[in-house]
């Protein structure tokens, strides 16, 4: 397309209404009031990042909200949403051509088109993902005349299905010998495994975060789930009580496992992880795609095309790392990198320098399963450490498990699942890298204030 073609030529164009486009939108739109600003995006609602609370330096929560682009559009003159889904990019002349067949000609682009499911079968009517709203109802409908489902996957997705779902028979297969292997240790799936078993809580209070709920089918794939997904849906199936029936007769699907069992179900979900959604970027020009599928982003969230940004679940941060973080795709991070990208987007166009956030120092993440708090911090797996790692331990059964990693004496990593309070303490402990050798196992002594031991 040469630029005669274009509809109109926006100063910058990002692609995706998703946590990652919607936060780098904000911080172009109001760092550069002055620059037309394009959101092209294939759902119909955009996701906003409402009640930020910064936790502590790297710690932070927030909710999320489905909001119609109006809302968008009203706050920031400068910006226009697009809604259609983009269908190739042209790279050479600098323009994204969108599925109802516009052109639009950009001079700084950021992609931030997320993932999909990584589905075991794709294309089959008994296999579910779970990544939108509408994947999401889907998978509410099938589940009220469901008697029996199998999970398979280990991580996020699975952990909150097998504990939410009601009235349904869940056969849950995991490939590790532990449960929640993307979050956890051996440990901590100990700590955890009583909650499956036992009753589940009342919720005392409603639950203050948005309800995803759709009114119009979206033309195209709608931005990822977050925390609270479940709660606006009754995850019930056919069973009128919580309990593991056997169910004989026919089944509308059979699984086979690797190790060798065959189960009938209803449907099958996969929660297997996020596949990045590059295909529309990639045909004709030459991104560097790194091994996990992700557009390779160095440390100023640039691709390897001229002018093309790219943040989220969509990209690999390939920059060096600092020696406590790593890249996981989680809203936080969608957050940090479209909001990162947009500045980076501004810096170039103003010429000014720009360093590498210092959210990108330490991997940080707060979450909840099982109806625990669970905050991650540093590399709370041993990830990359090999044999040079020493672990403490403190886990009281049905209150807290506190795992601290120790490296050359220094903390590099925690998992603090519980009440404990100790996020703050351990975040300081880790940045400062203090040699903790004088202290040993005392350092989780119950009996002993962490925090004025410290101070
Ligand atoms: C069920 C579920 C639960 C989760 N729970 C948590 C949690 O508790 N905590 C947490 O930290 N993370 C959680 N995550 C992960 C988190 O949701 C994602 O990491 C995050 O939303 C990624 O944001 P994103 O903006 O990169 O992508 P997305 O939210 O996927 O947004 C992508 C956007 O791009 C648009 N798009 C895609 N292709 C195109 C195209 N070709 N043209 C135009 N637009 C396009 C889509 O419509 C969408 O608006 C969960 C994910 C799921 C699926
Ligand atoms: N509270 C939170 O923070 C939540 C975060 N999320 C995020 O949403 C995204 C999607 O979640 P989810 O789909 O659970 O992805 P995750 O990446 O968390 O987990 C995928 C799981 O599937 C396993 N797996 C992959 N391929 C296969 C296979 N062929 N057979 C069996 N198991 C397989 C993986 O094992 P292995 O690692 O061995 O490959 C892993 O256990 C993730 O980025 C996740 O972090 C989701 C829900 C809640």
């Amino acid at each position: 397309f040469s630029a005669s073609e274009n509809e109109k030529t926006f100063k910058f164009v990002i692609v995706g209404g998703g946590i990652a486009g919607v936060t780098c939108v904000e911080q172009l739109t109001s760092q550069i009031p002055s620059g037309d600003v394009a959101l092209i995006t294939a759902g119909p609602h955009i996701k906003a990042v409402t009640n930020y609370k910064q936790v502590s330096k790297t710690l932070e929560e927030f909710d999320v909200e489905e909001k119609p682009s109006s809302v968008l559009e009203e706050k920031f003159p400068n910006l226009t949403v697009i809604h259609s889904a983009v269908k190739s990019l042209h790279t050479e002349t600098h323009s994204v051509e969108t599925a109802d067949g516009r052109v639009f000609g950009y001079e700084k682009l950021c992609i931030c088109s997320g993932g999909r499911p990584n589905l075991l079968m794709k294309e089959n009517p008994y296999v579910l993902g779970i990544r939108d709203t509408d994947s999401a109802q889907e998978f509410q409908k099938r589940l009220c005349k469901a008697k029996r489902i199998v999970v398979v996957g280990n991580g996020g997705i699975a952990l909150e299905l097998v504990y939410e779902v009601e009235g349904c028979e869940v056969i849950w297969a995991v490939k590790d010998k532990a449960i929640g292997n993307t979050f956890f240790d051996a440990g901590a799936a100990q700590f955890l495994i009583p909650s499956l078993e036992a009753d589940k809580p009342e919720v005392a209070a409603p639950c203050k975060r948005t309800r995803y709920t759709t009114e119009e089918p979206a033309p195209g794939p709608g931005s990822a789930l977050g925390p609270d997904w479940h709660e606006g849906i009754a995850l019930r199936g056919a069973q009128q009580v919580r309990q593991f029936v056997h169910v004989l007769g026919s089944w509308p699907v059979y699984i086979q496992l690797t190790n060798g069992k065959t189960f009938g179900c209803d449907f099958v979900v996969s929660a297997t992880g996020v596949v990045p959604n590059t295909e529309p970027f990639l045909h004709g020009n030459n991104f560097s795609v790194a091994n996990d599928g992700g557009l390779q982003v160095d440390d100023h969230m640039m691709t390897s095309e001229p002018d093309v940004y790219a943040a989220g679940d969509v990209c690999t941060a390939c920059w060096k790392h600092s020696p406590l973080w790593q890249q996981m795709r989680l809203w936080t991070q969608a957050r940090q990198m479209g909001w990162y990208a947009g500045r980076c987007m501004a810096a170039e166009v103003l010429s000014e320098p720009i360093e590498l956030d210092f959210c990108f120092e330490l991997f940080s993440h707060i979450t909840k399963f099982f109806n625990y708090k669970v905050v991650l911090l540093g590399k709370f797996n041993g990830q990359g450490l090999g044999p040079d790692q020493e672990l403490l331990v403190r886990c009281t059964k049905g209150q807290e498990y506190v795992k601290v990693v120790v490296s050359g004496g220094r903390m590099v990593g925690a998992v603090l699942i519980g009440e404990t309070d100790l996020e703050e303490t351990f975040e300081n402990l880790i940045l400062n890298q203090m040699d903790l050798t004088p202290y040993g196992e005392e350092l989780l002594n119950p009996n002993i204030d962490i925090e004025d031991y410290f101070d």
